[in-house]
C-alpha cells in the first residue's frame, strides 16, 4: 500500500517543484488535476488498495467536530491529530467525521470526509463510513472530478520534516459539470449540504450554529490547527489560517458576506481575498459579487453555511467571518449561510430576488424633520433660454420622436445647445476642453428637469452621458446653496465601488473648476483618509450604501445639509435589495430633498419602489420603457453548449484580435472563480489578460481596472462587478461568456461598449441554461434590429420563459466524460442497429475490436453510470452498508451501516472487478 510521498506528489504534479515539497514551511494552495488518465489510476488504485486495507480495520468511533481529507502519517501523528482536533460533542454540531480507531498498517492512513449529512454523534461503525468515504474517492476518480489539494504547510507544520505529506483529497465537485452549480444555491439546488458542510471551519474556527450549522465564528486563527501540536504554540492569523486549513471545499464554502478587509484587520486581506470571499464563490457567485461589494462597503460580513460538494477545487473557503462583532452580524451570517447551504430559489431576495440587505445594522434613528429647523432649500436653477422656450412644440415633437424619447406630461422643452443653458463659465469651459459640441439627448432633456428642482426618473442608454445630466445640476445646486461645512449637499449614491469611482472621476474635472470639493465614499478605501476629508468639509458625496451607512453609524457623516439626491443605477440598487438601506440613508436626508433616479432600465419591479423616494417626479424614457439596448452595439448571439464556451471564447478572442490588435474586450462571467479560471487558461496561451470581481481587494481592482483602460491588458475577464457605469471610452468588445442574471444586466454589460458616439460588438454565448431569459434576449435583439440566430428561436420555441433547473459551466474534464458519454450512446446505437455484431468498446475506431484488455480498460476508464455499475467495477465497498444515493457522486454516509446482504449481481461484478483490478 502507497502513500502520498513528496515523490508521489512530485510525480503526479507536474507543476510542484522539490524545492516546495522540501520547504518547511510552504504554502501550496492550489487545486491540481490529476493531468493524466494515467495519473489517475495510480491514485485510483492508491485509494482501492487503502479501500481494501480499509476493510480488515476495526469498527471505528465517529467524532464530533469535522474535517476532510486524506490524510497519511504516523500514529503520534493521529494521536496528536485527533487530541488537537477533534472537539467535544456539541450538540449544536450538526456533523461528525469518522476515523479510524486503530490504524490499519505500520502507514496509518486516515481519510475523512464530510458528508453532506449529518450524522449526529456517538458512535458508529465508522469502518463501512470510511469505506463508503473511500469508494467515493474512487468514484471521484474515476469520474475525473477528483482534484487535489496538497498543504505541506500543514504537513510541515504538523510533523515537522519527517518524510509523507498531508494530502487533503479535495471532494470538490463542482467540476464535475451537474453537480457544479450546485453550489448556486440561489438556484434552488442541493439544500442539504449546508450544516455538515460547514465543518473544517467548525473545529478551526468556532462551533457551528445551531441553524443550519452554519457557522458564526472563525477568523482570525481561532481554534487550534487542524493537525500537529506544534499548532496551537504558533501564532495564527486569518491568512495563516486559511492556508492551513486544507482539505474539503465541501467544508467551508462560506456563504455571507464578509467585510474582511474592513471589519478586520491584517492578516485577513489574504483571507478574504483567497479563501473567505472565493467561498462565495460558487455558492452565489452573481449575487454574492454585489454582495461582495457591499460587504465589504459595509464592513461586515456573514458566516458561511457551507455548501458541501458544490465548491471548487482550488477554494478553500475560509473560516467565515463576521463583521465587527455585532451581534447583528451573527444573524446575518446566518442568513446568508442558509442562503448558501440551504438552496434558496435565486429571487426570493431583493425587489426581485438580487438580494437583501434587511439586516444590515445601523443605528440611523429616523430624523424628525418636523421638529427641526432648516434652512430652506433653493431648487429652482433654470432660466429658459428663449430659443428654449419659443421653440415650436412640433420641431420639439419631431426631435423627441426621433431620439424614441418619451416624457411626462409638463416636461420643459429640451434644450439643443450648451449655450441654451445658463451653466457657470466653468463649467461651459470645461465642456469645452472635452469637445463636446451639444447635449446629448438625455442631457438636453434632463437638464431642464433636473435644473428646476424637479424629482426625475432619467432612463436612456448606457453611455448616453447620463452621468453629466446628474452631475453638472447638482453641481449648480450646491453652487445655489448658503456655504457651510456642515456635510455634503448632494449625494450621489452607487450600487458599486467601481461606479462610485466612475462618477467621482467625470465629475472631478467640473468640481474642481467650481471649487466644489467632492469626496468618493466607497468600502475597500481608506476610511481614514475619507473621515479626513469629510472633516475638512465637503459639499459633493458619491457613495457606496454601505460606506455610507458605515459613517453614519459612526457619525463621521451627516447629511442634515443634502438637499441633492441622486439614486444612480437606481434600479440595481433598489433591485439589489438596497431599499433598507436607501430607506435608512433617505430617513437622515430632509424631506424636501430633491430627488432623482437615473439607469438604463426601468424594469417594472422597481418602479413602485422608486416612487417612494420620489415626489412627483418626471419621468424620461430614452428609447422605450422596455429593454432597450444601445443600437450603436452590434449584438452577436450563439447558440451554444456549455462545454463549448471556452474553446468558442478563445476563437472568438483570436478573431478580435486579428480584426485590431488594439482591440479591448471585456468578458463577463457569472462567477468570480470562472473569471479567474479563465483569466488563467487564457494567460496560459499567452493572452495579456487580468481578471476583476469582488474577491479581489479594491486596490487590486482599481489597477486592473487601470491597467485595462491604458491599454496595458488588451482583456479583462470580470464579473458584474464591472458591469455598470464603467466608461472606457476604447472598450471594442464585450463577450458575456455567461449570460447575466437578469437581461438588464445584460443591456448594461453589453453597454461597455460602443460609449458615447463609438460603435462596438457584444458576443453572448447562450445556452440551454439561459431559456428563462431567451423571450428578453429576442426582444432586446428584435427592438435594436439586430440578427436573431434561428437557433435562438428555436430555443424560444422549446423553452421560451421557462427556468432552467441548473445553470451548469462544464470544465474540460466533465467535459471529456460527457463525450465519452455521447461515445458510448453512439456505441450503444451502432451497436444495436448491426444487431449487436459491433465490437463493445470500440468508439474511436468502430471497425477495430478491442482486445480482452482493453476491454478492461475502457471499463476503468469509463466512470460507472449507477453505483451497480460502480459496485461490478470495485465492488461493495461500504462492506455491504446501506446502497447509496444514486447520481450522488459524494454518496450520503449512512445513519448507520444497516447490513444488506449484496444482491449476486453486485456481489459478483466485484469479483470480477477485483480481479480485474488485480490483473490490470
Ligand atoms: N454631451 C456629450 N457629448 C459627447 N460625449 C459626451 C457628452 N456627455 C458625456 N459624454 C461622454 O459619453 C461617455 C458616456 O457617458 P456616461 O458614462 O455618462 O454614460 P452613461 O449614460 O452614464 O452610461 P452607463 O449607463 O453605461 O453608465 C463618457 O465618456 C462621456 O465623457
Amino acid at each position: 500500500m502507497g502513500t502520498f510521498s513528496p515523490e508521489t506528489c512530485l510525480e503526479l504534479i507536474p507543476t510542484l517543484t522539490r524545492q516546495q515539497v522540501d520547504r518547511e514551511y510552504i504554502y501550496f494552495g492550489g487545486t491540481v488535476d490529476l493531468p493524466t488518465k494515467d495519473k489517475r489510476f495510480k491514485l485510483r488504485e492508491y485509494l482501492v488498495n487503502l479501500r481494501d486495507a480499509q476493510k480488515a480495520v476495526p469498527a471505528t468511533t465517529e467524532y464530533a467536530g469535522s474535517t476532510a481529507g486524506m490524510y497519511t502519517g504516523t500514529s503520534a501523528d493521529q494521536t496528536s491529530y485527533l487530541t488537537n482536533t477533534v472537539q467535544p460533542t456539541d450538540s449544536t454540531q450538526s456533523s461528525a467525521y469518522i476515523y479510524p480507531a486503530a490504524a490499519p498498517a505500520a502507514t496509518e492512513t486516515y481519510v475523512t470526509q464530510s458528508s453532506s449529512e449529518s450524522y449526529g454523534t456517538g458512535t458508529a461503525a465508522g469502518g463501512e463510513k470510511q469505506l463508503d468515504t473511500l469508494n467515493n474517492l474512487c468514484h471521484q476518480i474515476n469520474a475525473n472530478v477528483l482534484q487535489l489539494k496538497f498543504d505541506f504547510a500543514s504537513y510541515a507544520e504538523g510533523r515537522g520534516a519527517s518524510a509523507g505529506c498531508y494530502d487533503a483529497v479535495d471532494m470538490d465537485l463542482s467540476d464535475q459539470g451537474e453537480d457544479m452549480e450546485m453550489s448556486d444555491c440561489e438556484m434552488g439546488q442541493d439544500g442539504d449540504v449546508n450544516g455538515s458542510k460547514s465543518q473544517p471551519y467548525q473545529q478551526r474556527g468556532g462551533p457551528i450554529h445551531p441553524r443550519g450549522g452554519s457557522l458564526m465564528r472563525g477568523g482570525r486563527g481561532r481554534g487550534p490547527a487542524p493537525r500537529g501540536p506544534n499548532f496551537d504554540s504558533r501564532p495564527s492569523n486569518g491568512s495563516h489560517h486559511q492556508y492551513r486549513s486544507v482539505g474539503n471545499t465541501n467544508g467551508g464554502r462560506t456563504v455571507g458576506r464578509g467585510g474582511g478587509i474592513d471589519s478586520w484587520g491584517g492578516g485577513n486581506d489574504r483571507l478574504n481575498e483567497r479563501g473567505f470571499d472565493r467561498g462565495n464563490d460558487r455558492g452565489n457567485d452573481r449575487e454574492n459579487d454585489r454582495a461582495n461589494d457591499r460587504g465589504i462597503d459595509r464592513g461586515g460580513g456573514g458566516g458561511g453555511g457551507g455548501l458541501g460538494r458544490g465548491s471548487w477545487g482550488r477554494d478553500q473557503a475560509g473560516p467565515p467571518q463576521r463583521g465587527r462583532g455585532s451581534p447583528r452580524d451573527s444573524n446575518r451570517g446566518s442568513r446568508f449561510a442558509n442562503r448558501g447551504g440551504q438552496s434558496q430559489p435565486r429571487r426570493e431576495f431583493g425587489v426581485r430576488g438580487l438580494g437583501n440587505k434587511e439586516e444590515i445594522p445601523h443605528d440611523l434613528k429616523p430624523v424628525d424633520w418636523a421638529a427641526q429647523t432648516m434652512e430652506e432649500i433653493k431648487r429652482v436653477h433654470y432660466n429658459e433660454h428663449a430659443s428654449t422656450a419659443t421653440r415650436p412644440k412640433e420641431e420639439i415633437d419631431k426631435w423627441r420622436d426621433s431620439r424614441k424619447m418619451t416624457v411626462s406630461d409638463q416636461c420643459p422643452n429640451p434644450i439643443l445647445k450648451f449655450d441654451e443653458v445658463s451653466f457657470p463659465n466653468a463649467i461651459k469651459s470645461v465642456i469645452q476642453q472635452n469637445n463636446f459640441i451639444e447635449p446629448t439627448p438625455i442631457q438636453a432633456q434632463g437638464w431642464p428637469i433636473a435644473l428646476s428642482g424637479r424629482d426625475m426618473i432619467g432612463i436612456a442608454q448606457t453611455g448616453s452621458g447620463k452621468t453629466l445630466g446628474f452631475t453638472l445640476p447638482g453641481l449648480i445646486h450646491i453652487n445655489a446653496q448658503p456655504p457651510g461645512n456642515g456635510g455634503p449637499i448632494a449625494l450621489c449614491l452607487c450600487p458599486t465601488r467601481e461606479l462610485a469611482q466612475q462618477v467621482m472621476e467625470v465629475c472631478e474635472q467640473y468640481t474642481q473648476a467650481m471649487r466644489i470639493r467632492a469626496v468618493c465614499l466607497y468600502g475597500g478605501s481608506s476610511k481614514y483618509q475619507q473621515i479626513r476629508q469629510l472633516a475638512d468639509g465637503v459639499e459633493f458625496a458619491i457613495a457606496t450604501p454601505g460606506r455610507l451607512i458605515d459613517l453614519l453609524n459612526t457619525k463621521k457623516l451627516n447629511l442634515r445639509r443634502c438637499s441633492y439626491l441622486v439614486l444612480d443605477e437606481a434600479d440595481r440598487m433598489l433591485d439589489m435589495g438596497f431599499e433598507p438601506q436607501i430607506t435608512a440613508i433617505i430617513s437622515q436626508i430632509r424631506p424636501d430633498r430633491q430627488t432623482l433616479m437615473w439607469s438604463a432600465t426601468w424594469p417594472t419591479e422597481v418602479q413602485e419602489l422608486a416612487r417612494k423616494f420620489l415626489q412627483d417626479p418626471l419621468q424620461i424614457n430614452i428609447g422605450s420603457d422596455k429593454l432597450v439596448a444601445n443600437h450603436a452595439i452590434k449584438q452577436v448571439v450563439q447558440v451554444i453548449e456549455d462545454f463549448e464556451k471556452f474553446d468558442k471564447l478563445k476563437v472568438l478572442l483570436q478573431q478580435i484580435a486579428n480584426e485590431d490588435k488594439f482591440n479591448k474586450t471585456l468578458v463577463f462571467t457569472d462567477t468570480k472563480r470562472m473569471a479567474d479560471d479563465i483569466a488563467d487558461e487564457l494567460k496560459g496561451s499567452g493572452w495579456s489578460v487580468e481578471s476583476m470581481h469582488g474577491d479581489k481587494r479594491q486596490e487590486e481592482r482599481e489597477r486592473i481596472l487601470a491597467d485595462f483602460k491604458r491599454g496595458h491588458i488588451s482583456i479583462l475577464v470580470a464579473t458584474d462587478v464591472a458591469s455598470r457605469g464603467i466608461d472606457i471610452s476604447d472598450i471594442t468588445n464585450v463577450i458575456n461568456f455567461d449570460y447575466p442574471n437578469t437581461s438588464e444586466d445584460y443591456i448594461h454589460r453589453i453597454g461597455r461598449t460602443a460609449r458615447a458616439s463609438r460603435k462596438g460588438t457584444a458576443y453572448t454565448f447562450i445556452t440551454p441554461n439561459d431559456s428563462r431569459n431567451i423571450d428578453d434576449l429576442v426582444e432586446v435583439l428584435k427592438e435594436a434590429d439586430q440578427e436573431i440566430p434561428h437557433a435562438l428561436m428555436m430555443m424560444r420555441e422549446c423553452f421560451g420563459g421557462t427556468k432552467p433547473e441548473k445553470k451548469v459551466w462544464v470544465p474540460k474534464h466533465a467535459k471529456r466524460k460527457m463525450e465519452a458519454q455521447a461515445r458510448e450512446a453512439e456505441r450503444k446505437r451502432l451497436a444495436q442497429s448491426t444487431g449487436g455484431q459491433k465490437p463493445l468498446y470500440a468508439w474511436d475506431d468502430p471497425d477495430k475490436e478491442d482486445s480482452d484488455s482493453d476491454v478492461e480498460v475502457r471499463k476503468r476508464q469509463t466512470c460507472p453510470e449507477t453505483d451497480d455499475d460502480w459496485a461490478a467495477l470495485y465492488g461493495d465497498m461500504s462492506g455491504g452498508g446501506v446502497a447509496k444515493e444514486p447520481d450522488s457522486p459524494v454518496t450520503k454516509a449512512p445513519d448507520s451501516a444497516v447490513a444488506k446482504e449484496p444482491d449476486s449481481a453486485v456481489a459478483k461484478g466485484q469479483e470480477s472487478a477485483e480481479n480485474a483490478l488485480e490483473n490490470g
